[in-house]
């Protein structure tokens, strides 16, 4: 189990492949965890450096008080690339791990390379949709909002698995804390103007069934940036890499060829 101290917080995160390998590193969405990656890792190739990591408030890493910034997940994230000295990585982050995605690409082009921004947007929501869901929760808990949460992140079909309740449990299991904390962040977050002044080799991708981050939101963020490809998962939700793993991974797979990284 690996721990470090970044950025005033302990921070969880996982090294697997190849340690001399090109860095790739995933940033996971509001209520998951590093778990979110686990299928689509053993569908990668081999000889990657694989890092990653439970943003603050959630899965092994320690939760402080709510409120969050967009700015602290961001230097969280630099900090731990810098204390791994990773440099040159493919970030790959999803929804919320894509606005970290887009802040640290802004902040440290020596760290970012190349990025996937996957299900996610220069500004996601409004703030008054997150101030409700923050309201709800902190009346009823993460639970209030985990019947609706799932009919955003999954199709109807992965919702009838057994699988749901694992992800179900993922989400109702992070302290409230951390997702009023996160919460917060995304809703202080408008990166349009930032996002647009990014020059690097960007992958979007979206799923077509995507209840919080809908395909057309994912394209207009990948239009900010020229050259950026824009991959649709047909049939996938707001999570593809846990409902459609073979998919994501071949999409991130060509990804690593292109940019060089394999
Ligand atoms: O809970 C959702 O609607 C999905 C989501 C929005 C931002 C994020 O990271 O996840």
């Amino acid at each position: 189990m690996k721990m470090a101290a970044i950025n005033g917080t302990m921070i969880h995160y996982r090294e697997d492949g190849d340690p001399d390998g090109a860095p790739l590193v995933f940033a996971n969405s509001l209520g998951c965890d590093l778990r979110l990656w686990d299928q689509i890792l053993p569908l990668l190739p081999k000889g990657l450096r694989i890092i990653r990591y439970d943003k603050r408030g959630h899965g092994l890493s320690d939760a402080p008080p709510a409120p969050y910034k967009m700015g602290q997940l961001v230097t969280d994230a630099e900090q731990l690339l810098d204390h791994l000295e990773v440099r040159d990585c493919l970030f790959v982050g999803l929804s919320i791990g894509g606005l970290i995605a887009q802040g640290l690409a802004v902040k440290r082009m020596d760290l970012v390379r190349a990025m996937v921004i996957s299900n996610t947007a220069a500004k996601i929501g409004t703030a008054d949709l997150w101030q409700q869901r923050i309201q709800a929760i902190e009346a009823g808990g993460v639970e209030a909002l985990a019947d609706s949460i799932m009919e955003r992140w999954f199709p109807k079909a992965f919702r009838e698995t057994p699988a749901l309740h694992a992800w179900r449990n993922m989400l109702t299991r992070t302290p409230a804390q951390g997702y009023i904390g996160c919460s917060q962040a995304i809703a202080g977050t408008d990166f349009m103007t930032p996002t647009s002044g990014l020059r690097l080799p960007t992958l979007a991708i979206a799923g077509s069934e995507d209840g919080s981050t809908p395909p057309d939101l994912v394209r207009e963020t990948a239009d900010l940036i020229p050259g950026s490809k824009f991959h649709l998962i047909r049939g996938g939700g707001h999570l593809p890499c846990v409902d459609s793993p073979e998919e994501y991974a071949r999409v991130l797979t060509g990804f690593l060829r292109e940019t060089g990284h394999v």
